[in-house]
């Protein structure tokens, strides 16, 4: 049986990486993505304002909708402090057990929880399953079309206080116009763009930032 491009990557860091250290495994997995095959971490580019982003919020409880490979899990999870946490929610299994192995090599087990299934199975479970007052910071790097429903259900759910910051990925490519739209025009949160470039390429992109204004 053939590899999948995720083992396949899983398996180039395992073998050239420095276990236990997370830049490592980051700059491991972007030498494979740019040099041999491209995949959909957000990168080294667009990841230097998930860095900034994190170090301006420096949440106690962080959320990532969509694991993948775990890439950016171990980017976020490396700049927390002693006591926080990230939980990272991925539905599609193969890529979860993917991530649990590049989590545990880069060595950020324990500050990472990965919860695989549907977002929106997950999210309302977060209080009283996974033990979540409120959110601090929640990456958003999904499926474009969960984007706005699941902002939605963060709210419903009570999950964002005053000053919870959202970051989005992909806001221009693939692109999620109908989040941009609602949430650009929604007066419960103070948005500002960043424009970067699509991981690996010459693509245009962007990530959105919302605060919640409670
Ligand atoms: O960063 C990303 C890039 C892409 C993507 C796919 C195909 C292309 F051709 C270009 C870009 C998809 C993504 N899906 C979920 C989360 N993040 C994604
Ligand atoms: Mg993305």
């Amino acid at each position: 049986m053939n590899q999948s491009k995720e083992q396949r990557i899983l398996n180039f860091v395992l073998q050239n990486a420095v276990r236990g250290d997370p830049c490592s495994v980051m700059e491991t997995i972007d030498k494979y993505c740019s040099e041999k095959e491209w995949a959909m971490n957000v990168g080294d580019e667009k990841g230097v304002i998930l860095d900034k982003t994190v170090e301006e919020v420096n949440p106690k409880v962080a959320l990532e909708l969509g694991t993948y490979c775990g890439y950016s899990a171990v980017r976020i999870a490396r700049l927390l402090k002693a006591g926080a946490r990230l939980l990272t929610v991925e539905f599609n299994p193969e890529f979860a057990a993917i991530a649990k192995q590049m989590i545990e090599f880069a060595g950020v087990q324990d500050k990472v929880k990965l919860l695989e299934g549907p977002s929106e199975v997950i999210i309302p479970q977060l209080k009283k399953k996974y033990e979540v007052d409120t959110l601090d910071f929640v990456f958003v790097d999904h499926w474009k079309d969960r984007y706005t429903p699941d902002t939605i259900l963060l709210q419903e759910c009570s999950l964002l206080r005053k000053g919870s910051v959202l970051l989005a990925d992909n806001i221009i490519f693939p692109g999620a116009p109908e989040f941009v739209k609602y949430i650009r025009n929604n007066p419960r949160f103070q948005c500002s763009t960043y424009p970067s470039h699509l991981e690996y390429m010459k693509v245009q992109d962007a990530m959105e930032k919302a605060v919640f204004l409670g």
